[in-house]
């Protein structure tokens, strides 16, 4: 089943033609890779998914992104959205605030006061982003104390405790050493049988790696988009090809 189909998407910034006619299905409970050179529009697929490219002033968009069979861009209360659609960035953001107060920050706003559920979702979405070990007897220090690979995965943390859906990540490993980035992608591992992960990488062994389909972007356009294995052992594109093997990125 597919949690989110692209259809037709075109994307304008001003004049830049940054999506041209993107149409991608990304199965519920699997991880999609986007790859491709710099440029070529991942991080932009990626924020039209919850709607983040909103927020940029000049932004033209048209065709749909469906979720679970409803228009994000007619039907959906953006607010709403993207809670069911949670984001992680490159660089982890946790507030200036403790551990358990990062977590705890959604259902805060939302107007959660119970401090049993409070505690409760705290310690399921820590445990969930393989971190509640390392935190359990800190959880009132402030989270800037973390490293960075455990900041990262609070952050994923705080995502999870919205029970959202989907989970988008862009690059969440690239400000990360190799043993934290190891980390995060066995959660990830495990991540994928509760969420549908959407992921942009710069890395191919990455993608190799944690992903179930890849979708291969080049100048705005999705060249090819497959299983896995399949675009990176017979790539049905020369640019697919030349991207994958090494000889340009
Ligand atoms: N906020 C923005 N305002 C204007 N143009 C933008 C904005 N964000 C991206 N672009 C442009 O859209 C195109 C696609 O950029 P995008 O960041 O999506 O590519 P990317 O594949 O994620 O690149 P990278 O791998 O370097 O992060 C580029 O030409 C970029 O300059």
């Amino acid at each position: 089943m597919n949690k989110l189909e692209v259809n037709n998407l075109n994307l304008f910034y001003g004049d830049n033609h940054a999506l041209k006619n993107i149409s991608l299905a990304i199965p519920a409970r699997q991880v999609t890779a986007l790859i491709g050179p710099s440029g070529c529009g991942k991080s932009t697929l990626l924020r039209t998914l919850n709607r983040m490219n909103d927020l940029v002033a000049g932004v033209k968009i048209n065709g749909d992104v469906m979720f679970d069979g409803s228009n994000i861009y007619q039907d959906v209360d953006v607010k709403h959205l993207r809670m069911r659609v949670g984001m992680v960035f490159q660089k982890p953001n946790p507030f200036p605030m403790s551990i358990y107060e990062n977590v705890a920050f959604g259902l805060r706003a939302q107007g959660v006061k119970d401090k049993q559920v409070l505690d409760d979702t705290v310690e399921e979405s820590l445990r969930s982003a393989a971190l509640w070990d390392e935190v359990k007897d800190r959880l009132n220090t402030p989270a800037f104390g973390l490293s960075g690979g455990q900041q990262q995965r609070l952050c994923i943390a705080r995502t999870i405790a919205m029970k959202p859906e989907v989970i988008l990540m862009d690059e969440p490993t690239s400000a990360l050493d190799p043993i934290a980035t190891h980390k995060i992608e066995g959660l990830m591992d495990e991540l994928r049988k509760q969420f549908t992960i959407v992921i942009v990488t710069h890395s191919m062994n990455q993608a190799k790696r944690i992903s179930d389909k890849t979708a291969f972007f080049w100048m705005g356009e999705l060249v090819e988009h497959g299983e896995t294995s399949q675009i990176f052992n017979q790539p049905r594109d020369q640019r697919t090809q030349g991207y994958v093997s090494g000889e340009f990125g």
